[in-house]
């Protein structure tokens, strides 16, 4: 794993560009800025182009659109592969409303993305694996996560990262697993967008989306894991403000103590 791309992202700062959902928006562009990256956000149609052109990496959040906001995405989408610049999705709770299902599916048929990340029950939705998703929240079912997510990055060509205790990313072959976990994200809201976010800063500056996201979920994870052991009280309020500023203050050496992975 190329943990060292920490150092390569403060490096580059690139520009994230992140259609985010009104619900985290400001956590999203916190924890990237304080991570190294130089976060943008945009629901603006007309300056779609401008933007993919000016940035290094696009994040879509499909937490909370509107039609109007869809079709700014899929615009964004359209330049964002005509300038070869790298998509992640965030396919928020696919896996239980079948308007947002049918729109997700409609656009990764349509536009090529770098990496898909949701929990397992947004991943096991857009495979078309059985799983009762529960609104944003995994929920539950008796399927493979290893072998749905597989299913879903042959599906698209992309790697996909399946969020949960234990975080599964695989390109379709080869699978990671990524074991650094708190109790405090789920009890955190932003902590999925965020995390989808930091692979969207990753794949901004490695061309390798499948080495990008592994570093993305390890830094991420181990800066969640590394605050709830510090804190005194752990509760959820206090969790999300000390998470941006580990991802302020985490460095190679600290992800590389505590990274645990196979
Ligand atoms: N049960 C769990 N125990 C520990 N850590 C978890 C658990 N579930 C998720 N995580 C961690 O929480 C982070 C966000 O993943 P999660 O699967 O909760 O995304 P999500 O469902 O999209 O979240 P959100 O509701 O914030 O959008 C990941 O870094 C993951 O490792
Ligand atoms: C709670 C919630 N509702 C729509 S998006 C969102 C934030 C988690 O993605
Ligand atoms: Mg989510």
């Amino acid at each position: 794993m190329k943990i060292d791309l920490l150092d390569t992202l403060r490096e580059k700062n690139p520009i994230a560009f992140n259609i985010s959902n009104f619900v985290t928006v400001q956590d999203v562009a916190n924890g990237i800025n304080a991570l190294g990256a130089s976060p943008i956000m945009s629901e603006e149609q007309n300056e779609a182009e401008a933007m993919v052109k000016m940035a290094n990496s696009i994040t879509i959040n499909l937490g909370a659109f509107t039609e109007q906001q869809l079709n700014q995405i899929e615009t964004v989408m359209t330049f964002a592969n005509q300038y070869h610049k790298p998509i992640v999705v965030d396919p928020v709770a696919v896996g239980a409303v079948q308007y947002r299902l049918e729109r997700c599916n409609e656009l990764l048929a349509q536009k090529q993305v770098a990496v898909i990340r949701g929990n397992i029950g947004e991943v096991a939705a857009l495979a078309g694996v059985d799983w009762n998703a529960k609104g944003i929240d995994a929920g539950e079912g008796s399927s493979d996560p290893v072998e749905t997510a597989k299913k879903l990055a042959n599906k698209y060509h992309c790697v996909v990262v399946a969020s949960g205790k234990t975080d599964i990313i695989t390109n379709g072959e080869a699978v990671i697993r990524v074991f650094n976990e708190s109790d405090l994200f789920k009890l955190y809201v932003g902590s999925g967008d965020m995390l989808s976010s930091t692979i969207g800063c990753f794949v901004g500056v490695e061309e390798d989306y499948f080495e990008a996201a592994q570093t993305a979920v390890v830094v991420f994870d181990v800066a969640g894991e590394v605050v709830a052991k510090s804190m005194s009280k752990p509760l959820a309020g206090s969790f999300g403000p000390q998470l941006i500023d580990e991802l302020h203050l985490i460095d190679v050496k600290t992800v590389e103590k505590y990274a645990n992975f196979e």
